[in-house]
């Protein structure tokens, strides 16, 4: 069967050193013998069909947000592969908005982003800013705007761009009721349409309500994906086991999950904090050789 978006062992690592931004760390990256990783997500499979409404579930900290972001482009996997089948728009709280521009601006630049012409954007203008009710406040700054509203703004424009695969990340959890009724009629509108939904939520009854399949993170690794009802009841039972166990016993699993996700591998990482090392080291080579050109300005005037 064809997939919509295919996610192939896909593995995030984040450079959580310490002073890692020291100027002698980024000079000589190599000498930092303890460097050390976070494992957000590790060795993540499975493929997505169209017109498949997908809920992402876990604990906190369990790599949800990490893999929305690398679905919706916003980041990129530090292993491992994402293919997308068409364009794809993430919608999180305040994401990809510029918080010092106005509403109008914003809804401008991000309409520009996902490719539309400036016909599009005059076609499209008013329906996003009537479907985001915030007609009031599209001349002010969107720092300015409370995160609701700023959650409605994404949306918005997120849905009236049309993309293939979207990707809501806790965007709904903000709103009050009515917006969020609106909103999800609108996501099934989506859903009906063939489109591909990714739904990251911690209500398990918007999810059941929303989605036909789910994918169950724990800390950072799958730990089931299939069919909604079935994966979600499942996780649900986990939760409601781990809620009855005493506090202490909580910390205790929390802490010895999170320590397996520490990774010290150096060669593992092939994304920015490795271009960061070279850029640091082509940024020590030119610094030596403007330094000894300076020296040597300054020999030569004696
Ligand atoms: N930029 C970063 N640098 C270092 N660690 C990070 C970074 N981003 C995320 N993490 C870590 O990765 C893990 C997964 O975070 P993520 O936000 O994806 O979890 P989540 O499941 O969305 O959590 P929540 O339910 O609380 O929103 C967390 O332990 C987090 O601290």
């Amino acid at each position: 069967m064809t997939y919509k978006v295919r996610v192939k062992n896909v593995s995030k690592v984040f450079n959580t050193t310490k002073n890692n931004k020291k100027l002698w760390n980024m000079i000589l990256p190599l000498k930092n013998k303890k460097t050390e990783y976070y494992q957000a997500l590790k060795d993540v499979s499975f493929d997505v069909q169209a017109g498949d409404s997908v809920g992402i579930v876990g604990l906190n900290g369990s790599g949800k947000s990490t893999l929305s972001n690398l679905l919706g482009g916003v980041s990129s996997p530090s292993a491992g592969t994402i293919e997308v089948n068409g364009n794809a728009s993430l919608i999180a709280i305040s994401a990809g908005l510029n918080m010092e521009l106005t509403g109008s601006e914003n809804i401008h630049m991000k309409c520009l982003m996902h490719g539309l012409s400036e016909k599009e954007i005059a076609e499209r203008y008013d329906a996003i800013v009537e479907f985001s009710e915030l007609e009031d406040f599209m001349n002010q700054p969107i720092k300015s705007y409370s995160s609701g509203m700023q959650s409605r703004l994404g949306f918005s424009i997120a849905v009236h761009t049309d993309p293939d695969v979207l990707v809501i990340d806790e965007a709904l959890s903000v709103g009050d009721d009515t917006f969020t009724n609106k909103c999800i009629k609108r996501i099934e509108a989506f859903r009906e349409a063939g489109k591909t939904i990714f739904f990251v939520s911690h209500s398990i009854e918007q999810i059941q309500k929303m989605c036909n399949k789910a994918l169950w993170l724990h800390y950072g690794e799958v730990r089931d994906f299939g069919n909604c009802i079935p994966v979600v009841g499942m996780y649900a039972r986990f939760v409601r086991g781990y809620n009855m166990k005493p506090k202490h016993i909580q910390k205790r699993y929390k802490k010895e999950m999170l320590s397996r996700q520490r990774v010290e591998a150096f060669d593992y990482i092939h994304d920015d904090q490795t271009f960061g090392a070279w850029n640091g080291v082509l940024l020590g080579g030119v610094s030596i050789v403007l330094g000894i050109a300076l020296y040597m300005q300054i020999i030569g005037h004696f």
